[in-house]
């Protein structure tokens, strides 16, 4: 079965707008997933461990014959494939893929919990997301809400638009 599910990819190391295409590409190269829309490219300041360089961050949705876990294998493929070390937790990173959204399923295992569990506190996934989330109009009241609650400014989370798009992206049309 297709189901549509939503990623946030963040970068914050090296040429990170490269790091983006390179992740990008990986994820359009696999047979299974349908890249269908990439969000404007937002440059943020770090949350959480604020103490490193600033994000560059993306939203992207897709289509996939892939279940949920085997998303998040790919992820974790795309991630190793792009050369990330794990350090410590919120730490500097090449590239992190998380998967938000996937249909309206709802997971809570020790591997995959979705909705991504801080997805909803955080500007830095939220506004890019907002863009791109066309298929469902609950969701994106959801992720609408969130966002209104969330005082951006204070947070500490400086958002800008960046680019358009991710260069020589052609969304997938069914
Ligand atoms: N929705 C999800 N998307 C991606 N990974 C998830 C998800 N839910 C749980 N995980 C698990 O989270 C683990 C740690 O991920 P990671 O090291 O990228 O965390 P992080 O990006 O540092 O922090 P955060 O989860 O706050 O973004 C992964 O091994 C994965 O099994
Ligand atoms: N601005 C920003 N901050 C972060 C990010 C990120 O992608 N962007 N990812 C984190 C770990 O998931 C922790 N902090």
């Amino acid at each position: 079965m297709m189901t549509t599910a939503y990623l946030s990819i963040g970068t914050n190391i090296g040429e990170r707008e490269q790091n983006l295409q390179d992740a990008v590409k990986l994820l359009t190269a696999h047979e299974a997933i349908s890249v269908t829309a990439i969000s404007s490219i937002y440059e943020t300041a770090a949350v959480g461990y604020t103490d490193q360089a600033d994000f560059l961050n993306i939203a992207v949705a897709l289509e996939t014959e892939l279940d949920a876990y085997e998303l998040l294998a790919e992820c974790q493929k795309i991630e190793n494939d792009l050369g990330r070390v794990r350090e410590f937790r919120w730490g500097p990173r090449i590239i992190d893929l998380d998967i938000l959204l996937y249909g309206q399923q709802q997971y809570e295992t020790e591997k995959l919990i979705i909705p991504h569990p801080r997805m909803y506190e955080r500007a830095f996934v939220l506004v890019p997301l907002e863009e791109i989330m066309t298929q469902n109009y609950d969701m994106l009241v959801g992720v609408q809400k969130a966002l209104h609650a969330l005082d951006i400014e204070k947070e500490g989370v400086n958002l800008w638009k960046k680019i358009n798009t991710v260069a020589e992206f052609v969304p997938f049309e069914n």
